[in-house]
């Protein structure tokens, strides 16, 4: 029997694809303005922040965002990329996103990006791909470990554009890919690369993932666990073990108890026990950003050295690198079967 499927308009239409590319989000400049309101957005949702909003939202607003602007509006600067006068995390999230639709573009699948907090907006963005016909939408939220703080808001913030919509596209997610081949693939080969640049091996590669308050995790976050999976994978793969790659959790905010052992004291006590030369890898970040660039890269670093170590390196996060795109690409076909296959339904069955 010969049946055509036929979708809205007409007897040949197939069904257009999209993939929408979503990390963080990032200040649209590094002064006091643009960094208050970017942490005013952020720091404002639940997800992030579980405490009772009538507690937290005066010292939001009373203490934090009249003190910490200026800090890490000056962490942004040492960081900012001047010429394209954006942060590094615009700058590689785009990277990706376009470099991943110069892979996906002969199969008519459509690739944007957005942002959870700021701009472009995770809503502009599924507007963008809906205007150019997508009616099948994978959210990709870009990290590889699962948090109820980064995968779910991200996801939140898709869903909450889709609920003001009347004609909704179908929708997947992307899940987290803690240990996915491609992902450690590409991991490794950051991780090779960069011994390659280095007169002498480093006595440690230190693994450092942004942290989570421990309060999270008892409720039921499985992040570390994702984290966990990610760096036994990743030293199956580099054959070091886990005294040669630790693994530590930086990025603590606030007064509460974040996961340990926290990167900053850790790294400081390793000159004393003789570790002087060591690079710190960052998996949990697909793009370098202000954590892995200037908590890492200046800050702690500044504490290694004076602590007595001779040199800290950072392994480049995935960025725009070949193997990122490369990453980016396997996940995405796959969580595309059936979807791509459906391209071809208007024939003979
Ligand atoms: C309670 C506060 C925070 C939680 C929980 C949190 C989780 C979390 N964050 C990332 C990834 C990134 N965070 C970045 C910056 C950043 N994070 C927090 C706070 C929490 N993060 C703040 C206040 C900031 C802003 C910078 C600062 O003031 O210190 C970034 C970088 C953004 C950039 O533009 O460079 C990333 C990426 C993960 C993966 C995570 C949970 C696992
Ligand atoms: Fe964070
Ligand atoms: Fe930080």
């Amino acid at each position: 029997m010969t049946f055509i499927t036929i979708h809205r308009d007409s007897p040949t239409h197939t069904p257009k694809i999209g993939v929408l590319l979503s990390n963080l989000g990032t200040p649209d400049g590094t002064g006091y303005a643009a960094i208050r309101r970017y942490l005013g957005e952020f720091l404002s949702d639940r997800r992030i922040i579980e405490a009772n909003p009538l507690l937290w939202k005066p010292i939001l607003n009373g203490v934090v965002l009249t003190v910490r602007p200026r800090k890490t509006g000056a962490a942004y600067q040492r960081i900012w990329h001047t010429d394209r006068d954006e942060s590094p995390l615009r700058t590689y999230t785009r990277d990706q996103a376009e470099g991943l639709a110069a892979r996906l573009a002969p199969d008519g699948i459509v690739v944007t990006w957005g942002m959870r907090y700021g701009t472009p907006t995770t809503a502009d963005a599924l507007h963008d791909l809906i205007r150019q016909g997508c009616e099948r939408i994978l959210i990709a939220p870009l990290y590889p470990q699962y948090s109820a703080t980064t995968t779910a808001t991200a996801n939140d913030q898709a869903f909450r554009a889709l609920m003001r919509l009347r004609n909704q596209p179908a929708t997947r997610t992307l899940p987290p890919f803690p240990d996915h081949p491609a992902y450690i693939a590409a991991l490794a080969a950051r991780v090779r690369e960069h011994l390659a640049t280095l007169e002498a091996p480093p006595q440690k590669i230190v693994a450092s993932f942004h942290g989570l308050p421990k309060q999270y995790v008892e409720k039921g976050d499985h992040y570390p666990a994702d984290c966990e999976r990610t760096i036994a994978a990743l030293r199956t793969a580099t054959g070091y073990d886990a005294d040669t790659m630790p693994l530590t959790y930086q990025s603590r905010f606030g007064p509460a108890k974040w996961l340990e052992p926290y990167t900053a004291p850790y790294i400081e006590s390793l000159p004393a026990q003789g570790v002087t030369r060591i690079a710190v890898i960052m998996p949990g970040f697909v793009a370098d950003c202000i954590e892995t660039l200037d908590e890492i890269g200046n800050e702690v670093r500044a504490g290694f050295l004076k602590a007595g170590g001779k040199e800290l390196t950072l392994i480049p996060c995935l960025n725009n690198a070949p193997v990122a795109i490369d990453m980016l690409e396997t996940l995405v076909r796959n969580e595309l079967r059936g979807w791509t296959e459906d391209h071809t339904t208007a024939t003979d069955k």
